[in-house]
């Protein structure tokens, strides 16, 4: 047997190999012992082999489910591998022959199917890269086998990350040659264990047209529009991946779609984390944006509102038609009341059709089918004469094209209650199929028709006591008291009654009559359940025939589901639809943080104060404007920044936004730098960072452009922080001549709005009582004059000792009235290093033993707190100690 594995296993090296023994998923060698870390489970060992004892793990089928979710969340594949023949055939060719297995399926994080496993409120993308020789942009195609849905797009080396992170994919396979390339080092080590490389074959361009046209039944791609070789490439790669790991099953994959790049706002890796769109820089959807505005109530309407949001659209028109949509529910309350009571329950449709398709489906797949039809016609009623705008017309229409017949169809055939496996019967309701119930009859009447055949032989017999009874090794039998058995085994009776067993104190028979009866029950649950599973067969067939009408149906429900949750969002929140043109205006009137308020409302804290912001081009001026916002740490700047990026993105993705007046000129980029991290993993350093990041931005950010720019240049010492911040304004001015907001706590660059005529200084205002501040978390034009650093050290707990020091200091900074004062000067004016240093002065004049100017070195040193020094003032103090010692 354990050839058998090994074989196997050989041939599927990077999966771990469930295999099937009777009702165990078994694991052997490492494959046992990375499940055993990875599940919890137990490892034990099976046999030897080479001497050695043979690692083992097992999962029992029943829950094999959970555990597959484990490995696959945990970045693992699965081959699983099944028995492919009846064991009595096995025996047939000798007694020891093996029954013969084989993998029936690769399970990995982009293939996945099963509802348990799946997020119903996420897309489960599998991504594949393609770059053929002579051409020099990668392409991308990706696949949701759960949904069908197909998409391609070409991308470009430096944005291939980030066009890859808006898919938010959960796989992607690379060909090795790229996956080798240098240049995309970086983008593969970013992916980490997404990333998973493939033979080169999988990605052949020039059979990928086939493959793809084999897949989709069709004879040529020509109709769905002309793809480049390195989309083929791509295409081609993905859709082999999906037929390798499905194992010839049959995927129900919409026509490829193309994404045109001009198409989408563009979002760089850094400002999608930064943004925190669709999940948290922790990785949590928990505190993102997406989990603040979804009021979806179904799976595929979750799954389309994340998606809009990843990709905010670009074409004024496009956005408008959703707008539309969302504007209309918005003032139509009861009709989105109507709407979204229907809306709650519809299942899946689409996951369902794809398991069904894939020969994975069960009843409750059909019943969800069944289901969904009915509320989509329910839907469409709903809508009916009333006068709607383009894109619900649209939906109305694909609902009333859903196929009636279907769901008549499958109303008439199945039960009420369904199970989850056809093979357990029972899920087709009665007077559907006459010979069907007719099966079922007989086997439901038994119990009666034994009760019958009981008291006839107990009459004939004269024993009253005669019993018919079943057990698992008998089946049917006639039971008597011993005392009466005799009776049966003589004269007449005995060539009636055939002797079965005999117990102590009973004696067991049967009769042709009564074997007959049981076989035609037996018979009557085969037949019943041979029957239901060909009426499976046919509704299935019958549902997939459907398979495009239903896609459009499920994507009209999802439509409905997405404008009436937006619409309910705006109305609830007091939101407004934005006007959106191709002008280079960005206007917010009393703009808000969608999740910075929701977070303020759940602490019950202050209530968010709503501001504005004006990028739009000054009188005259023919690109956007450059805000400047200094303020104190604390003040709120780093979320007014972000508040407007967010409204860009949710005005672009069709939304209404958190404001009480906004116009949005399309945005083609968007880029953000907020916040600092390092990036260790790549040698990063949190400077670092920034500066690449700063840099991106520099080189790419155009006149469409809106930047959000956060401290930038905080990371050095101050003389070299100012000095770059500064050229990056000057260089975002007068270069990119993009709408941007700057903050900065340098406020020497203030000084910047003499020479530079777009750039307004905004500043976040606070209030000063009695030595406290007060943040009013108000943006006003004008400067801030200082940043109340220590101020907000004092809230966050400092020790008042550290404190008190700091205010020493900074009071003797200001009113050296330089920014940065040599720190010789200051040591001489603050008292702990002025009495250190005499001190060590005194000893080493008084001809002191080295010991103890040694330890007059270690008093000074002991007085000098390098949190409280700039890089400047830290050298100057090294040099003071070195004259020390040099006197
Ligand atoms: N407009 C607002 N209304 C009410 N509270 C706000 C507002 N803006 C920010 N806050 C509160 O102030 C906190 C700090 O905001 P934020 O991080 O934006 O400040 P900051 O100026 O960027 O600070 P730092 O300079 O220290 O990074 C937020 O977590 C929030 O609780």
């Amino acid at each position: 047997m354990i050839e058998q594995f090994i074989e196997i296993k050989a041939a599927n090296a990077d999966s771990l190999l469930f295999y099937r023994m009777g009702d165990f998923y078994e694991l052997f060698f490492t494959d046992a012992e990375v499940a055993a870390r990875t599940l919890g489970i137990t490892l034990t060992k099976r046999g030897q082999h080479l001497g050695r004892d043979i690692p083992m793990a097992g999962v029992p089928v029943h829950a094999a489910n959970d555990y597959l979710q484990k490995l696959i969340a945990a970045g693992h594949r699965v081959a699983v591998c099944e028995q492919v023949e009846d064991p009595a055939e096995a025996k047939k060719r000798g007694g020891k022959a093996l029954v013969r297995r084989d993998v029936t399926r690769l399970v990995t994080p982009g293939t996945i199917t099963e509802e348990n496993i799946l997020d119903p409120g996420e897309p489960n993308w599998l991504l594949a890269v393609g770059r053929v020789k002579g051409e020099e942009k990668p392409a991308l195609a990706w696949i949701d086998i759960s949904t069908g849905a197909f998409r391609t797009a070409t991308s470009a080396g430096e944005r291939l990350l980030s066009d890859i992170l808006r898919i938010d994919p959960r796989e992607v396979l690379v060909p090795q040659t790229l996956f080798e390339d240098p240049d995309l080092r970086p983008t593969w080590d970013a992916l980490g264990r997404l990333a998973n490389p493939q033979p080169n074959a999988l990605f052949e361009s020039a059979s990928a047209s086939d493959r793809i046209c084999r897949v989709l039944s069709v004879s040529t791609l020509d109709g769905f529009g002309q793809f480049s070789r390195s989309e083929l490439s791509a295409m081609g790669g993905v859709v082999a991946w999906v037929e390798k790991t499905q194992l010839g099953a049959r995927v129900p994959l919409s026509p490829p779609q193309r994404e045109e790049g001009a198409s989408t706002l563009f979002i760089d890796a850094a400002t999608r984390t930064s943004l925190e769109l669709t999940r948290t820089s922790g990785g949590s959807r928990e505190g993102s944006l997406l989990k603040v505005i979804d009021r979806t109530v179904t799976g595929p309407g979750a799954r389309l509102l994340a998606e809009r949001l990843a990709a905010p659209l670009t074409d004024p028109e496009r956005i408008l038609r959703r707008q539309r949509s969302v504007t209309f529910l918005r003032q139509e309350n009861a009709l989105r009341d109507g709407l979204r009571s229907a809306l709650r329950g519809v299942p899946d449709l689409m996951r369902a059709l794809s398991r069904l398709s894939l020969g994975r489906g069960g009843p409750r797949d059909l019943g969800a089918i069944r289901m969904a039809l009915s509320s989509g016609r329910e839907l469409a009623d709903r809508l009916a004469d009333v006068e709607l705008p383009e894109e619900l017309q649209s939906a109305r229409q694909a609902l009333h094209a859903l196929p009636e017949e279907i769901g008549d169809l499958l109303g008439k055939a199945l039960a009420t209650d369904l199970p989850l496996l056809a093979r357990d019967g029972g899920f087709v309701g009665e007077a559907f199929d006459e010979e069907l119930d007719a099966q079922r009859a007989l086997a439901s009447d038994s119990r009666r028709v034994i009760a019958v055949m009981q008291a006839e032989l107990a009459e004939e017999t004269a024993i009253k006591t005669l019993k018919i009874r079943h057990n698992n090794m008998l089946g049917y039998y006639i039971e008597v008291p011993s005392s009466h058995g005799l009776k049966l085994t003589e004269g007449e009776a005995k060539a009636r009654f055939i002797h079965r067993q005999t117990m102590s104190n009973a004696m067991r028979f049967t009769t042709t009559e009564l074997a007959d009866l049981e076989s035609r029950i037996a018979d009557a649950g085969g037949r019943a359940l041979a029957i239901e599973t060909a009426i499976f067969e046919r509704l299935v067939g019958a549902v997939l025939e459907e398979t495009e009408c239903l896609r459009i149906g499920a994507e009209a429900l999802a439509i409905l589901d997405v404008s009436a949750a937006l619409a309910e969002l705006a109305d609830i929140e007091n939101w407004c639809a934005p006007t959106i043109d191709g002008s280079l205006a960005f206007e917010v009137e009393c703009g808000r943080h969608p999740v910075v308020e929701a977070a303020l409302r759940a602490q019950q804290g202050d209530a968010f104060i709503a501001n504005d912001c004006t990028l739009s081009p000054p009188q005259g001026a023919k690109a956007g404007a450059l805000w400047l916002l200094t303020g104190p740490n604390m003040g709120g700047k780093s979320t007014f920044l972000r508040q407007n990026a967010l409204i860009a993105i949710l005005a672009q993705m069709g939304a209404h936004v958190p404001a009480t007046r906004a116009t949005i000129g399309i945005v083609d980029r968007l880029f953000s730098r907020v916040g600092a991290s390092d990036d260790l993993a790549r040698g990063r350093s949190t400077f670092m960072v920034e500066m690449v990041e700063t840099a991106a931005i520099l080189n790419q950010a155009g006149e469409r452009s809106l930047v959000i720019l956060d401290e930038i240049g905080r990371g050095t010492s101050t003389f070299d922080g100012l000095s770059i911040a500064w050229a990056t304004a000057e260089h975002l001015h007068e270069t990119n001549r993009c709408r941007a907001i700057f903050a900065t706590h340098f406020h020497e660059m203030t000084a910047l709005a003499e020479t530079l005529p777009r750039l307004a200084n905004v500043t976040m205002r606070v209030k000063e009582m009695e030595g406290e501040v007060i943040f009013l978390h108000q943006v006003g034009k004008g400067a801030a004059d200082r940043s109340y650093g220590v101020q907000v050290a004092r809230l966050a707990g400092l020790p008042k000792s550290v404190l008190a020091r700091a205010r020493t200091v900074l009071e003797r900074l200001e009113a050296g009235g330089a920014s940065t004062p040599g720190a010789g000067t200051l040591i001489d004016d603050l008292p702990l290093f002025s009495a250190a240093i005499r001190q060590a002065e005194n000893e080493l004049a008084s001809d002191a033993a080295p010991a103890s100017a040694h330890e007059a070195l270690l008093a000074m040193l002991d007085g000098i707190n390098p949190d409280d020094l700039s890089p400047r003032e830290a050298l100057e103090t090294l040099y003071r100690l070195k004259d020390v010692r040099r006197d």
